[in-house]
């Protein structure tokens, strides 16, 4: 039977890339014609490998893929896909850390330089015909000011030297191991929260982290500080956020990502001037693009051939009784 392998969808326009990868199998690629759960359950049936970066893997996609091995993540979260019922079915699932650390770090670092010196309200008045520079609030100096990080793995600590770049202080909590050099621990959440004028997210969306910044921790945030989400929409009560931004209780925001994404078109923070919205792109760039693809692809690759690669999300699997495809080992 020849190997055949379902993209559910891409990150840019076409799997070019992956098609080459993946052509070193000889393997057939399935691109699906839509992300709904029904479409990709009835294609899933015949695969052999799942290649997925925003449509949602479910427990009943999974469970309709009787003969796949594998799932692969084209990006690092892995929220979009039912890791837990993978594993259970014996499939690997595999993710790409690293791909865009630099590009998810500059677009925090351009996020929050925007949100400071009000960029938006700037440029939608002077695109507009104006000259207003009696705009208010009037821009935040960030020399001295404390940016608070949620998140000190490979993103949030690409931050730090960028941020100490232009003089800001930077805080996180240690969660039981040391701090990265240069950050001062902050002994809990509510300390994080409170000392922060820039607090920014970069951790992954989890049963645990789902809604962390809820209606409580921004009440405990200064009326004057910003909040910056490059991680995942998840990690805010969107409707909570919507009503501090509008009562004034923070003073901003700058998302890259939301929930649901997108926004709905008349959604209110879409209107708000006070809010800087991305359509969670931070991830690209010509650079990243490519290798996010290559390694994906080249984990399918991996897999089928019967070599482990580096970037398991879900190694227990390897020691499951009902692992599929046996006699995958470490390259
Ligand atoms: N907008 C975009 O385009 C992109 C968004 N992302 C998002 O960014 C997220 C972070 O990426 P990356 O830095 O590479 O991931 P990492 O896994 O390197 O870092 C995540 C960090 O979050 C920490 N963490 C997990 N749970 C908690 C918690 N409950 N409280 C405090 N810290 C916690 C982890 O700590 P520990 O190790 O101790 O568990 C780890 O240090 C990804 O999961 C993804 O969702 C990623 C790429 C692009
Ligand atoms: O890599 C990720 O996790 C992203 O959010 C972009 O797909």
């Amino acid at each position: 039977m020849s190997i055949k392998v379902l993209i559910t969808d891409h990150p840019a326009s076409t799997p070019d890339v992956e098609r080459e990868v993946l052509s070193t199998l000889g393997a057939e690629v399935v691109v699906a014609p839509s992300t709904d759960e029904a479409t990709l359950a009835e294609l899933a049936g015949d695969v052999d490998a799942i290649i997925t970066c925003f449509a949602k893997v479910t427990d009943r996609v999974l469970d309709a893929a009787v003969r796949c091995r594998t799932v692969a993540r084209t990006g690092v979260g892995v929220d979009n896909i039912d890791v837990a019922r993978a594993t259970q079915l014996g499939m690997i699932v595999t993710n790409v850390p690293e791909y865009c650390t630099d590009e998810v770090a500059d677009h925090t670092l351009m996020l929050i330089l925007a949100l400071s010196r009000r960029l938006g309200p700037l440029v939608a008045d002077t695109a507009a015909g104006g000259w207003d520079r009696n705009l208010t609030p009037v821009p935040m100096r960030l020399r001295g000011k404390t940016l608070a990080l949620l998140g000190t793995g490979t993103i949030g600590r690409a931050l730090i030297p960028r941020a100490q770049a232009i003089g800001m202080d930077v805080v996180a909590c240690n969660r039981g191991r040391a701090t990265p050099p240069g950050v001062r621990s902050v002994p809990g959440l509510a300390a994080l929260f409170a000392e922060a004028d820039v607090l920014s997210l970069h951790l992954p969306l989890t049963p645990e982290t789902e809604g962390i910044i809820d209606r409580s921790a921004l009440a405990a945030m200064k009326p004057s500080a910003l909040l910056v989400n490059t991680a995942r929409g998840g990690l805010v009560d969107t409707p909570s956020l919507t009503e501090a931004l509008a009562a004034g209780e923070i003073a901003g925001a700058a998302l890259d990502v939301t929930e649901p994404e997108p926004l709905p078109a008349a959604h209110r923070l879409r209107g708000l001037p006070n809010v800087l919205l991305t359509p969670h792109i931070a991830f690209s760039s010509d650079g990243s693009l490519a290798d996010l693809s290559r390694f994906a692809a080249g984990n399918v690759v991996g897999v089928l051939r019967g070599s482990l690669p580096s970037s398991v999300v879900n190694p227990d699997v390897l020691e499951s009784p009902g692992l599929r495809g046996k006699g995958v080992t470490h390259s």
